[in-house]
């Protein structure tokens, strides 16, 4: 199998890991390098996974993740480039750090080296992620291809132009805080209504489960689904209608232009 290292074992490194171990990738097969010894001892536990350093994470991989954050990549980097990194191994670079772009990588690398840009989001960790990917300048279809082969065992793969992938972070890789703040403003008004916090939890998480899975199983747009939940005249249209006087679509047409402003940003100041 293709022997991956995670450089950086946050929250996302941690989900890639999970979600391919719960996938069936087998644990001999991945390696992180984590900066953080307690965190790294974590992980070794929690997963039974091998903890080491960069230089023998990388040297020892088929695939070097690295999901550190974008003001860490540089140093990560320049260790990662330090070890025998184009001997006999066809080697393979993914960085999943929002906003920094393949150049910055391929400058640091030995000529030629592949690259590949991806932009996941945390459902991976439950096997229902959305990976994005990109191809750096070296990249061939084979890498992009194997990247999509790993990705795909903890959820759906979609591969954009490069200049997209700030667009793609503000959507997808931040798009699950958005869904987890509607669920909790949905039960503190079910609290506000009189609810329990329990109940109030209960049934907001499985309507949105179950809207979910009508997205996903349904050849209905969103909009057909809301039609048919919004009888005329009924209670659907009265909540719609003070969610658009106060400004719901506004709100998220300027929080994703923040958000990819934001990703653009992160990526110069990486540099
Ligand atoms: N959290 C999310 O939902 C998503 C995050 N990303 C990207 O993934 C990257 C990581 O994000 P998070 O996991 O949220 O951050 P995090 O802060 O939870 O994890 C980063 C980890 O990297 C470790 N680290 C830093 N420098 C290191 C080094 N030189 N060697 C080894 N480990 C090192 C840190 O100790 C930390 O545990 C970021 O670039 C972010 O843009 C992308 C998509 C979604
Ligand atoms: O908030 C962030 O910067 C990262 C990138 C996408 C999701 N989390």
């Amino acid at each position: 199998m293709t022997r991956i290292a995670v450089i950086g074992g946050g929250r996302i490194g941690e989900a890639l890991i999970a979600g391919l171990l719960e996938a069936g990738y087998a644990v001999r097969d991945l390696v992180v390098a984590e900066k953080f010894e307690s965190r790294a001892a974590e992980l070794a536990s929690t997963f039974g996974v091998l903890t080491t350093t960069i230089a023998e994470a990388s040297e020892n991989a088929d695939v070097i993740v690295l999901a550190v954050k974008p003001g860490d990549v540089d140093g990560a980097l320049t260790e990662v480039a330090k070890t025998d990194l184009d001997g006999e191994r066809e080697q393979l670079i993914v960085s999943l750090a929002a906003g920094v772009p393949t150049s910055k990588f391929e400058s640091k690398l030995p000529a030629g080296f592949p690259v590949v840009r991806v932009m996941p989001n945390t459902p991976m960790l439950v096997g229902e992620g959305v990976s994005v990917l990109a191809p750096g300048k070296y990249a061939k279809t084979e890498h992009l291809e194997l990247v999509r082969t790993i990705l795909s065992t903890v959820g759906k793969v979609v591969t954009v132009k490069e200049n997209q992938l700030d667009a793609v972070t503000a959507v997808s890789g931040s798009g699950p805080a958005y869904f987890f703040l509607v669920v909790e403003a949905m039960i503190d008004a079910g609290v506000g209504l009189g609810l329990t916090r329990e109940v109030a939890s209960a049934l907001v998480v499985q309507t949105m489960v179950g809207s979910g899975a009508m997205l996903d199983r349904s050849d209905e747009t969103p909009a057909e689904l809301r039609y048919a939940v919004t009888s005329p005249g009924g209670t659907t249209a009265a909540a719609v209608r003070k969610l658009e006087e106060n400004g719901l679509r506004a709100a998220f047409f300027d929080a994703l232009d923040a958000a990819k402003a934001r990703a653009a940003e992160m990526g110069v100041t990486a540099e």
